[in-house]
């Protein structure tokens, strides 16, 4: 068996970086920028106004003074000429200040009568004036790789970058397998359970910005394997659901082979997810995951995750850890590194009682997994431990 680390190396190294596509800003919402995105212009590209009210030359002592307003500057309307001493204009917030202005009087400091202007108010010392390319300028770069958040996307707009290169998404085939298994809303046989493994790996692998294919269960015999492997080609990953393990009918990995996967590895010293396999199939990466349901998921999570992220152009690394205080004792660990579903809060994280890996309702209240090391002693309540959050604390 090999340990979390190698297995996640070996992944790396099978897992092909996604080639390049542009998107529309309105369709790159989460996705991963790949290139560098060069700001076409400067933002502000000339110096504007803060605020709404007079414009007069710059100087100390404002308070009292009075003026002639010889024009006006609004937003995308700049005042032409140029404001000598004893004039202003009236300006509005995001105005191009005009020549000779070096100052931006707020309206409720002034007082108008007909064309004369008297600041009848006290002034701060700020000027209200945003000077050109105070936001940045032209050749500012927003750097990749980044998955884009809706502020990068505003940043983009306003650089005037209407198209950004990210990583195409991979496609992922999800393929469960099992007799026992039938679809979500089916009538279920005296022997049967619904597929409930690939729902929650679809959400996973969506939200990590890659696009989901379930396709049909397939059955625990060859034929129906090879179907459902047929159907998996063109997609970038291929992802098996159960039939991993030892037992009779785990036939995933022989067919798998009998087709042309290079395994890379099978087995992992960790809890849940021991029989965990993967290889080259075609131009694909094939993960074979095992089918206990909390198993299949933390599989998701912590290896899934990090190839889908690395093949979007992400700096290829483990899932993400936080340190917390440990809320209850724990017995010793085993030769496994074990992930404990628990509940973290405030900081502090605490390990579910039950930690059966077939109990999607534990997964559901969990929102971290408990980092055990491979042979770490009892420990107690208070002490610093790792772990890996599934999703904020709430
Ligand atoms: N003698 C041994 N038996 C087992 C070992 C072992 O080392 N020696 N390992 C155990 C561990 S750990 C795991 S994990 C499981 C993995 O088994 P498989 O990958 O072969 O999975 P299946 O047998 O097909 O299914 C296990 C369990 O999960 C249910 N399942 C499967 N697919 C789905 C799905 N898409 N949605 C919901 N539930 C699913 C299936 O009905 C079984 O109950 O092996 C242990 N055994
Ligand atoms: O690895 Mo199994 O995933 O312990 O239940």
């Amino acid at each position: 068996m090999i340990t979390v680390d190698e297995a996640l190396d070996h992944l790396f190294a099978l897992a092909p970086a996604m080639p390049r596509e542009a998107v529309p800003l309105l369709r790159a919402r989460g996705r991963v920028m790949i290139a560098d995105a060069v700001a076409r212009r400067s933002q502000p590209p000339f110096a504007a106004s803060a605020m709404d009210g007079y414009g007069v030359a710059a100087g100390a002592g404002l308070s009292g003074a009075g003026f002639d307003v010889i024009g006006e500057a609004a937003a995308g309307h700049g005042f032409a000429g140029t404001v000598g001493a004893g004039q202003a204009v009236r300006i509005f917030t995001g105005a191009p200040v005009p020549e000779g202005v070096g100052h931006v009087v707020l309206q409720e400091d002034c007082t108008r009568q007909g064309d004369r202007v008297t600041v009848t108010g006290t002034p701060g010392a700020g000027s209200n004036i945003r000077p050109a390319g105070g936001d940045f300028t032209q050749g500012d770069r927003l750097t990749a790789p980044r998955r884009l958040t809706p502020a990068d996307l505003a940043l983009l707009a306003a650089m005037n970058v209407a198209e950004v290169p990210v990583a195409r998404k991979p496609v992922v085939a999800l393929i469960s397998t099992g007799d026992e298994l039938v679809m979500p809303g089916e009538a279920p046989g005296p022997d049967q359970i619904i597929a409930s493994n690939s729902f929650g790996l679809h959400a996973l692998i969506e939200e990590a910005g890659a696009s989901a294919r379930l396709l049909p269960i397939a059955a625990d015999n060859p034929a129906s394997l090879h179907t459902a492997f047929g159907l998996a080609e063109g997609a970038d990953v291929i992802v098996t659901i159960g039939g991993a393990s030892v037992g009779d009918h785990d036939i995933v990995g022989r067919v798998a082979e009998d087709i042309g996967m290079a395994r890379a590895f099978y087995k992992i010293a960790m809890r849940p997810g021991k029989p965990l396999m993967a290889g080259r199939l075609d131009d694909a990466v094939m993960i074979g995951l095992p089918g206990n349901p909390v198993s299949a998921m933390v599989c998701g999570h912590l290896f899934l995750l990090p190839v889908l992220r690395a093949m979007l152009g992400l700096p290829a690394g483990p899932a993400p850890r936080l340190t917390a205080t440990l809320g209850a004792d724990v017995d010793a660990n085993g030769p496994r590194e074990h992930y404990m579903r628990a509940r973290l809060s405030g900081g502090t994280v605490t390990p579910f009682d039950r930690q059966d890996s077939a109990l999607l309702s534990i997964l559901s209240e969990a929102n971290a997994l408990l980092v055990r090391p491979i042979g770490d002693g009892p420990r107690q309540a208070g002490e610093t431990v790792e772990v890996v959050p599934l999703s904020r604390e709430s």
